[in-house]
C-alpha cells in the first residue's frame, strides 16, 4: 500500500468511507521537516537573512501511531502560516524544545519528540483512520482541521479551551503537522470541509481566520460591535485579510493599513475605503533603534481622523509588535482596546503608559481560538460569509519556497501547499454555492 493507493480512493467516484477505512496504511509518507541537528545552522545570522529554503526538507517519515480520541488524515491540501517560518528560521526558539517539553507528558506524547519536525498548521483532507473513542468523525469525512490541541486534564482549560496549561499548537508545538501527505491531529480539531471549495482554498483560511475571529469578534477578544473603528496593520495579510472581512461583514469601519497600491487595491475590492499606504506616507515610529517618534504617532492619528470624519480608533488588530505598538496604543480612543497576537517586528513593545491609563484603554493578548470559535470562524467560511484570500499554490517539493516568500512579505494574502491533490480545483462538491461567490473566492488570485 502507497500514499498513491490512498489518493486513487479517495478521487475514485466509487468509493465507499467503508472502502476508506479498509485502506491498509502506508509504512511512510512524504512531509516537510525541520532538523533538530540544524537548529543552529543560521547561528549570528539577521532574521532576515536566515533563509527557510535551507532549513526546511521534503521527507519521507513513518506513518505515526494513532492513539485514543486521534485522527489520521489524508491531507490533501495545507497552508503557509508564520509559525512555520518561525520554526524554519529556529526563532524566537527552536520548536525542539516544545516537542521535548510535550514528549514529557505521557508515554503517547512522546511520540512527538523526535529528531525532525513535520510543521504546518492547516489542512483540508479525508479521515482515513480514527482511534479509540472517536465517535463523531468517520474514514471518508471531508474535513479542515484546526490547530488547537489540547490535554484538559485540568480544570483551567474547561471554560475556555485556550487556557488549559497544556495547551500546544499543532505542527509547531506539537509534531506529524500539516505540510505533509498525512497528518496525525486530535479528533477535536475536526471540522466539516467547506463544501463549496476547492482542497486548497478549504485549507487556507484555518489559522488565521479562526485567531482573527477570536481577536476580533469574539467576547474572549475585542468584542468588536456595529459602527466600531477598527485599526487593521497589514490588512492584505494572513491575519489581516480575515479582520478586515470580519470588520466589514459586522458592520465596523476598518481602516487598513498595507504597504503598497496594489495592497491597497485588495483591500478597496474587499470593500474597505479607509486605507493606509504605510510606505507612501512613511511613518518612521523609531527614530532609531531605541527611540520613537511621539510627532510620527501623531501624524498618523490625524491620518486616521481624516479618514474617519474626525473619529478615533476603537479597536487596534495588532501583530506587527515593536514597530508599531507605541503608535497602536496612541491612535485608540479613551476607552478603547489594543488586541494583540504576535510580535512579527519584535516582542519587547514599548509605549508611552500615561496615554493607556489616562485614557482608560485596554490591551488584551491573544492567542488562536478555542475549538467552539474556530467552529464558528469555520462556518463563516461555509456559509460564503467570508472567503478564502488565496493568492499563490506551491506544490508541496517547493515549501521552503512558499516559506520564503512570506518572510520576506512577499506574498499577498494566504499561499497554499497541494499536498496528495495532483493540481488545483479539486474537491469542490457545491457548485452552486461556489458560483454565487466566485469573485470574492478568487479575489487574492495571481496577484
Ligand atoms: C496559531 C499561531 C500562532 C503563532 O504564530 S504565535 C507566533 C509564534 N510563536 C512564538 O513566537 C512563541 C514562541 N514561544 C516562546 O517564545 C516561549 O514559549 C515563551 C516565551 C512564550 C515561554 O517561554 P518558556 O521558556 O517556554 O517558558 P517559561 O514560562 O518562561 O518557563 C521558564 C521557567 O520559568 C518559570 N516560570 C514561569 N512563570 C513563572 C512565574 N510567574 N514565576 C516564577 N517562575 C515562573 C517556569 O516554571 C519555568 O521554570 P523551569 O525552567 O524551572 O521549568
Ligand atoms: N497568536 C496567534 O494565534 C497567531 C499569531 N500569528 C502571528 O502574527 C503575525 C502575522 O501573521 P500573518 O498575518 O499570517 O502574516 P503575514 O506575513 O501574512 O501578514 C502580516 C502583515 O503584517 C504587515 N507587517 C509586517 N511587518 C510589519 C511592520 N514592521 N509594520 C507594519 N506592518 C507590518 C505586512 O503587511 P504590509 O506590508 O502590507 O503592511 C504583512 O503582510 C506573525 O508573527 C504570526 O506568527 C499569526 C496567526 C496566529
Amino acid at each position: 500500500m502507497t500514499v498513491k493507493d490512498i489518493l486513487d480512493a479517495i478521487q475514485s467516484p466509487d468509493s465507499t468511507p467503508a472502502d476508506i477505512a479498509a485502506l491498509p496504511l502506508p509504512e511512510s509518507y512524504r512531509a516537510i521537516t525541520v532538523h533538530k541537528d540544524e537548529t543552529e545552522m543560521f547561528a549570528g545570522l539577521e532574521t532576515r537573512d536566515k533563509d527557510p529554503r535551507k532549513s526546511i526538507h521534503l521527507d519521507d517519515v513513518p506513518v505515526p501511531e494513532l492513539g485514543p480520541g486521534e485522527a489520521l488524515v489524508a491531507v490533501m491540501a495545507s497552508s503557509v502560516n508564520y509559525n512555520s517560518v518561525w520554526t524554519s528560521i529556529f526563532e524566537p526558539l527552536s520548536t525542539f524544545g516544545f516537542l521535548e517539553r510535550y514528549g514529557r507528558v505521557s508515554d503517547l506524547a512522546k511520540r512527538h519528540d523526535l529528531p525532525y519536525h513535520v510543521i504546518g498548521s492547516d489542512l483540508a483532507g479525508v479521515v482515513l483512520r480514527t482511534g479509540p473513542g472517536v465517535n463523531a468523525w468517520q474514514a471518508g469525512d471531508e474535513v479542515v482541521a484546526h490547530c488547537l490541541s489540547v490535554e484538559l486534564e485540568s480544570s483551567d482549560g474547561h471554560n475556555d479551551t485556550m487556557l488549559d496549561p497544556e495547551q500546544r499548537i499543532w505542527g509547531f508545538e506539537t509534531n506529524f503537522g500539516g505540510l505533509a501527505e498525512i497528518a496525525l491531529v486530535k479528533s477535536n480539531q475536526l471540522m466539516p470541509k467547506p463544501d463549496h471549495l476547492s482542497w486548497e482554498e478549504a485549507a487556507a483560511p484555518g489559522l488565521v481566520n479562526s485567531t482573527a475571529y477570536r481577536q476580533l469578534v469574539s467576547r474572549n477578544g475585542a468584542g468588536m460591535k456595529q459602527g466600531d473603528n477598527v485599526l487593521i496593520w497589514g490588512a492584505s495579510g494572513g491575519l489581516g485579510s480575515y479582520a478586515t472581512q470580519f470588520a466589514l461583514a459586522g458592520g465596523a469601519n476598518p481602516i487598513c493599513v498595507v504597504s503598497s497600491p496594489q495592497k491597497a487595491e485588495i483591500c478597496r475590492a474587499m470593500g474597505a475605503e479607509a486605507i493606509i499606504d504605510r510606505n507612501a506616507e512613511g511613518y518612521r515610529f523609531w527614530k532609531d533603534e531605541n527611540t520613537q517618534d511621539p510627532k510620527e504617532w501623531k501624524r498618523f492619528g490625524k491620518r486616521i481622523r481624516e479618514l474617519t470624519g474626525g473619529e478615533d480608533i476603537d479597536i487596534v488588530f495588532e501583530h506587527p509588535g515593536r514597530e508599531t505598538f507605541g503608535a497602536s496604543v496612541f491612535v485608540t480612543r479613551k476607552g478603547g482596546t489594543i488586541t494583540t497576537c504576535a510580535s512579527t517586528s519584535g516582542y519587547m513593545h514599548e509605549y508611552d503608559n500615561r496615554y493607556l491609563w489616562m485614557s482608560l484603554k485596554r490591551i488584551i493578548g491573544s492567542h488562536f481560538a478555542n475549538y467552539r470559535e474556530a467552529w464558528e470562524a469555520n462556518r463563516l467560511i461555509a456559509k460564503g460569509r467570508i472567503h478564502p484570500t488565496l493568492s499563490k499554490v506551491y506544490s508541496l517539493e517547493d515549501t521552503g519556497q512558499a516559506a520564503y516568500d512570506v518572510h520576506r512579505n512577499l506574498h499577498q494574502g494566504k499561499v497554499g501547499v497541494l499536498c496528495l491533490a495532483p493540481e488545483e480545483g479539486l474537491g469542490v462538491r457545491d457548485r452552486e454555492k461556489r458560483a454565487q461567490h466566485l469573485d470574492a473566492i478568487n479575489r487574492f488570485r495571481n496577484i
